[in-house]
């Protein structure tokens, strides 16, 4: 048997307000690739989203994702699982602005709109605040600019977890690939 979900990424009312980090790259900053090789942002993964980042202000993050024929599920279409990657990765990006290592606990998409492939999406993420170790954040991916239609959108509650999530369940990870803030799974 499948069970089900359990959990919402719903918020509630009594969050912890965000708090941009005092040592958050400035508005405007291009956020580096976390990891070459991530499927999301990294520039050596053969058929990656290759998203570029940018911190904006508060604890808000916006991207682009251009989606080619690596990207495809119907014919000329993105792959919804593609779509919610690049959410995954807009939100993922909050860290930087909060420098603290989370991994993704639930990721909620709404799909409003087909993507075509030779679309760029412009995609923006904002933390919501924080209950605990939970971060929730909400997301959404607008077509070609961004005050384009809205074709996603997303909640999610990412996780606050110590390095050593990175260092004890992943492969080959040397010092430098892991910081206090980096999420680098
Ligand atoms: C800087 C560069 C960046 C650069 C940008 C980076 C972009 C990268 C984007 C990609 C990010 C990813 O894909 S990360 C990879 C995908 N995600 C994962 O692999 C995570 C797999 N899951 C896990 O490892 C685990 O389940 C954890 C760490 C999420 C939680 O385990 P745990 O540490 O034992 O903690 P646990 O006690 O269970 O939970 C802690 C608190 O979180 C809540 N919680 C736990 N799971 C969930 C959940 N699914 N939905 C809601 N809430 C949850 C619990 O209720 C609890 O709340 P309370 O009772 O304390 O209130």
């Amino acid at each position: 048997m499948i069970e089900p979900p359990v959990r919402s990424a719903a918020h509630r009312a009594d969050l912890d307000p965000p708090e941009r980090h005092p040592e958050a790259p400035a508005p405007g900053t291009v956020l580096p690739s976390h990891y070459a090789d991530c499927v999301g942002c990294g520039p050596n993964h053969p058929t990656g989203l290759r998203m570029v980042t940018t911190a904006g202000p508060d604890v808000t993050v916006t991207g682009t994702f251009t989606v080619t024929a690596a990207h495809q599920g119907a014919p000329g279409l993105a792959h919804g699982g593609v779509l919610a990657t690049a959410l995954d990765e807009v939100l993922g990006g909050l860290s930087w602005l909060l420098r603290k290592p989370m991994v993704t606990g639930r990721l909620e998409t709404d799909y409003i709109r087909p993507v075509p492939v030779g679309t760029t999406l412009a995609l923006a993420a904002r933390c919501v605040g924080f209950s605990g170790r939970r971060m929730y954040a909400k997301g959404q991916g607008r077509l070609d600019t961004p005050d384009g239609p809205i074709a996603i959108r997303a909640a999610a509650v990412f996780v606050v977890v110590g390095v050593e999530h990175f260092t004890e369940h992943g492969a080959d990870m040397t010092a430098e690939q892991v910081h206090d803030y980096e999420v680098n799974p």
